[in-house]
């Protein structure tokens, strides 16, 4: 399918001037506590209802006219018109020629919905072996749940194989199946499995090997030691067919490896966008079928706002102008994540994937070198954790890093009455950041306050929530990356550092240097013969 991308680069579009003025006019000098003063309903104003989330934007340094130029500024890069093609199946990974459909997986069934989906046949033929596989998957994942003899299920998978499903699965565990332990294995240092192995017996344990590819070195390496173990350990033939599933877009290599239980996926399903896949196995497994539709569910919900809502009302649209402000006008490098809630503690890790595979790019779609800067780096730590550690800096360090907390208005199962302190906490640090106390004497207890927060809000964390949650940062990295023109489905960047290393392996063990620069090596010669 041919696809002519309707979208233009944010630097081309005159609104991006606008902004250069506007910035210069007022956005440098921005006050926070001042434009609180000015406009007594800035908070109504700058905050929303999206799906299962509630956003309070107004701690950001924007005003009525900052919005409003950054929404010209979507609505001329043709951000709407690329959103609809994303959703008609168009092929927008242009360097891989695929199309983006992660969001079809979460597509209730027409025969459930009742409803027919106006839809090209990429997007109808694709709905029919989603929700085949899903009901697949469904009941395989029943079945699991029903086997007493499995306590321990090894997720062995790396990148998007591992990080959506690993961090959803400890997000829920208020809902976990109290007979089923859930392990995430994925460095290729024999260190994190082999620990794990040591505490598990081949007939309690179920393996998934999850890949989409199914080449990936780190998961191979791990997928063959598991089965050397499990055999070694008195496991037959008959029950590594038993023990061993995958989940993979690549059935051949699969069947290969001597697995007869895989769950398919499609390449129009990115890595790091595939925990509404096959790859939710693990998910599906510690919470059930009905808690993996209500998942999909929130999710769903979040897809229709991004596709139906107009611009100043879209919410993962709003965030995405907000990133593209700071990151391209005030030049703030970075973003961290502050999830008040332990159930979220891997979300920072997850985005990282996310947002800097998706759009940590310096070239835009056609490859040609952009002039400004793309993706901030996400870092974090969970509240109230982060505080004891860096928010010295956030405070008081001389760069200004936006904070994005999340809280929940209801508890999780344990411990409830701790709860006020936890969300106290939240709302105290974007206070504290935005009022600062800048009038104090003393250099070292002065804080100069006007640091920019926004500060999202579930009402708890169950699958619904969640989904929606995901599929809202999802959307923002879809949005900023169209913004910024480049294409947010590919990850090249991930290339050049393995074919190396395939060079260097083997010259660890006979300690051939040739061809390398002085500094490989120096550090070769120190660590090779290497067994
Ligand atoms: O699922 P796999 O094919 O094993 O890929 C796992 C991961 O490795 C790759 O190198 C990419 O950087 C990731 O986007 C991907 O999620």
């Amino acid at each position: 399918m041919s696809f002519a991308d309707p979208h233009t680069r944010c630097d081309r579009t005159p609104a991006w001037q606008r902004l250069h003025a506007h910035y210069d006019a007022a956005g440098r000098g921005f006050d926070l506590r001042a434009a609180f003063e000015r406009d007594a309903r800035r908070f109504t104003r700058f905050s929303q209802q999206a799906p299962y989330v509630f956003a309070d934007l107004s701690k950001n340094l924007i005003d009525a006219q900052t919005e409003a130029l950054l929404l010209q500024l979507a609505r001329e890069c043709g951000l709407e018109a690329y959103r609809d093609a994303m959703f008609a199946g168009a092929p927008i990974n242009g360097t891989e020629q695929r199309a983006v459909m992660h969001w079809l997986l979460r597509e209730p069934s027409p025969a459930q919905s009742g409803q027919a989906l106006e839809a090209t046949d990429t997007v109808a033929n694709g709905l029919r072996e989603v929700h085949a596989t899903l009901d697949a998957m469904l009941r395989l994942a029943e079945r699991v749940r029903a086997d007493e003899a499995i306590t321990d299920i090894v997720n062995i998978g790396i990148g998007g194989s591992d990080l959506g499903p690993a961090m959803v699965v400890k997000a829920l565990d208020d809902l976990r199946h109290p007979g089923k332990r859930l392990h995430f294995v994925s460095n290729v240092d024999g260190m994190e499995l082999g620990s794990l192995l040591r505490q598990l017996r081949p007939a309690n344990t179920l393996f998934l090997i999850a890949s989409k590819t199914f080449t990936t070195l780190e998961t191979m390496t791990n997928a063959h030691a598991a089965r050397e173990w499990f055999l070694a350990q008195g496991g037959s033939q008959d029950g590594l067919v038993r023990h061993f599933y995958a989940l993979t877009t690549n059935l051949e290599a699969a069947a290969q490896f001597g697995i007869e239980t895989t769950l398919g996926f499609w390449d129009w399903v990115g890595g790091r966008y595939s925990l509404w896949s096959a790859i939710g196995l693990p998910i599906a497994i510690a919470i059930g079928a009905q808690g993996f539709r209500d998942l999909l569910a929130g999710a769903h919900a979040m897809d229709e706002h991004f596709r139906t809502t107009p611009l100043e009302a879209n919410l993962p649209v709003r965030l995405a102008l907000l990133d593209l402000w700071y990151r391209n006008f005030h030049g703030f490098a970075s973003r961290s994540m502050a999830p008040y809630s332990h159930g979220l503690r891997r979300l920072p890790a997850y985005l990282q994937q996310l947002e800097m595979e998706s759009n940590g790019k310096g070239v835009d779609a056609q490859g040609d070198p952009l002039p400004y800067a793309t993706a901030p780096v996400v870092w974090g730590e969970p509240g109230t954790n982060g505080q004891h550690a860096f928010f010295q800096m956030i405070h008081q360090g001389p760069d200004t890093v936006p904070v994005e907390f999340i809280a929940l208005r209801e508890p999780g199962r344990d411990l409830k009455g701790q709860h006020p302190r936890l969300v106290a906490n939240a709302l105290a640090q974007a206070r504290a950041l935005m009022m600062g106390r800048p009038h104090e004497q003393d250099g070292h207890r002065r804080f100069a306050g006007n640091r920019p927060s926004t500060f999202l809000l579930l009402e708890c964390l169950d699958p619904a929530s969640l989904g929606a949650l995901i599929a809202l940062y999802e959307h923002r990295v879809f949005a900023s990356g169209a913004l910024w023109g480049i294409n947010s489905f590919d990850q090249w960047g991930v290339e050049l550092g393995k074919t190396i290393a395939r060079d260097l392996e083997p010259r660890l063990a006979t300690g051939d240097v040739q061809g390398l620069d002085a500094s490989t090596a120096g550090l070769l010669r120190r660590l090779a013969p290497m067994a």
